[in-house]
């Protein structure tokens, strides 16, 4: 599959390009959504079609629509040979109308929204979003309004719960859950599916809950599904002490601070003794980027819904006496948080302990961590030669030809199969402190072997001895540079751009490696 250009090519860069591309990014979404709108995908299902029989099947003008499939197969969500057009593996697997995995609901809902999203200035005038249904709706079309939104919701969740369900592969669960603010229910119909002991409750508005009951009545798991058509902010009907697993997918994210406490106060006590509680949501620990801009979607498209920290969830969860899990992020843009009463219910979480030490030392202060494959850092012949020729340090304690040289830096990564990029910023030393702590920490993890290689000389003392022997051998580690490393190819393999620096002041961003076992 192709993938899209990244909309910043030059992460370091002062760049133009950068900007058009920001100010375009409308474009992806808008050839996106009326593809999926003319149910282009359902069309070139399954042996692919001609231009002309595609115009007529679909109304549009043959010189157009030439021009727009182009622009659907360099987005890489078709193709052509020889004057027929197909649909790529992706758009098969998503963007076909009735196949199990089709997303053109969730795709067409966040068209919905973008209309709000012109009014983006105006929320900021307010100081709130302010594009709510009309009031004056007529049932049929609020009803029909909630249905399309429960369809969306669903096809989201259904790949979420994919990516959750291995985490309690090795849990036993045969007691019930209990699913607030459930939608549709997708994501307990998964653990009715893989538990066959299991019962679930879904609470949600009235109309959500008819739909959910026509959706999966007629399943096999249909009849271990009870619905409670409730506003979630008023007293529960729920049973208290009694809820081996509640879910809070997606909804902590509706509400302000004052409403979640009040929830989780409520959901905290319908857990069993034993009872585990998930929390699915945005995170600002976790990708940035879609976080702060899911929360700019909530402050427009909500009234006091935003992305809460990580941090902030699990204290609440910790006050109400629970054990909770790091960050657990998944392959996605969205992470968990489980908590639980007895601590030992999260010892049978399949989790990922290096995904839970990216997050953790992520928390620390740096910008991004990277897993990397020892196999992708780049040691060619080269780098040696611009520290011997071209740059002052050479010879200094922990510099060439005192540090490690390429053979032995290829041989000793041959030992490491995993490890992680670290991406923080100047000044140097603060950034190499950084880099022991996370060290140190994955360390305390149990990975025995850790071993950083940072960026630029070691500048942790304030001048290095005169005799030219290190005095701090404890904490000094070599540079990437130093060891052999082609740093700007090592990234470019990770997915990260780096350029050389055009002027004195341009925004650095530091890197180091961290070598985990
Ligand atoms: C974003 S959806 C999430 C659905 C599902 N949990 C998921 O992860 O896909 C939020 C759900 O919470 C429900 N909801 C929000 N506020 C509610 C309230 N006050 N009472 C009942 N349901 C509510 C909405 O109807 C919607 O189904």
């Amino acid at each position: 599959m192709k993938s899209l250009p990244d909309l910043n090519p030059d992460p370091q860069g002062i760049n133009p390009q950068y900007l058009e591309n920001l100010a375009t990014a409308y474009w992806f979404s808008q050839v996106l959504f009326t593809a999926v709108e003319r149910d282009l995908f359902s069309r070139l299902a399954p042996e692919g079609k001609k231009l002309e029989e595609l115009a007529d099947l679909l109304h549009l003008n043959r010189e157009g629509l030439q021009r727009f499939l182009h622009a659907l197969c360099v987005m890489g969500l078709i193709c052509c040979a020889e004057g027929i057009y197909f649909n790529t593996k992706l758009a098969r697997k998503y963007l076909v109308r009735g196949e199990e995995d089709y997303q053109g609901d969730g795709i067409l809902w966040r068209k919905d929204l973008a209309e709000n999203w012109q009014e983006l200035g105006r929320c900021l005038e307010k100081g709130t979003g302010f594009v709510f249904p009309d009031q004056d709706e007529r049932e049929e079309d609020l009803n029909r309004g909630f249905h399309r939104y429960c369809r969306a919701m669903d096809c989201m969740i259904k790949n979420k719960a994919r990516e959750i369900l291995p985490l309690f592969s090795q849990v036993t669960l045969a007691g019930e859950i209990l699913d607030v603010g459930s939608g549709a229910g997708s994501l307990s119909a998964a653990f009715l599916k893989a538990f066959s002991q299991v019962k679930a409750t879904l609470v949600d508005m009235p109309q959500v809950m008819d739909y959910a009951r026509r959706l999966n009545g007629e399943q096999e798991y249909g009849a271990r599904m009870t619905y409670i058509p409730a506003n979630i902010l008023d007293p529960w009907a729920a049973e208290k002490e009694h809820f081996e697993l509640v879910i809070l997918s997606n909804i902590v994210h509706a509400y302000a601070e004052a409403e979640i406490t009040q929830l989780l106060d409520k959901a905290t006590a319908c857990l069993a003794p034993d009872g585990m509680i998930l929390i699915h949501d945005f995170f600002f620990e976790y990708d940035p980027e879609r976080s702060a801009l899911a929360d700019l979607n909530l402050f427009i498209n909500t009234f006091h819904g935003r992305v809460y920290p990580a941090r902030w969830l699990q204290e609440q969860l910790i006050q109400r006496g629970l054990t909770v899990t790091e960050l657990l992020p998944l392959n996605s843009d969205t992470a968990l948080v489980i908590g639980a009463r007895n601590p030992q219910r999260l010892e049978d979480l399949c989790l990922d302990g290096r995904e839970q030490l990216a997050s953790k030392i992520a928390r620390m202060g740096f910008r991004r961590v990277l897993p990397v494959s020892p196999e992708m850092i780049h040691v060619p012949g080269w780098v040696d030669l611009h520290c011997q020729f071209g740059c002052s340090s050479f010879g200094k304690p922990h510099c060439p030809p005192n540090s490690l040289a390429p053979e032995k830096t290829r041989e000793m990564l041959k030992d490491y199969r995993h490890g992680f990029i670290l991406e923080g910023a100047p000044p140097t030393r603060d950034f190499q402190h950084l880099v022991l702590e996370a060290e140190h920490e994955a360390f305390k993890a149990g990975y025995y072997k850790a071993f950083a290689l940072w960026a630029g000389p070691c500048s942790l003392c304030t001048s290095c001895t005169e005799e030219g022997r290190c005095k701090n051998t404890k904490n000094a580690r070599p540079s990437m540079e130093a060891s052999g490393i082609d740093v700007f190819e090592t990234m470019r393999r990770a997915g990260i751009a780096l350029r050389t620096l055009a002027e004195g002041d341009d925004f650095v961003k530091y890197f180091a490696i961290l070598l985990l076992e």
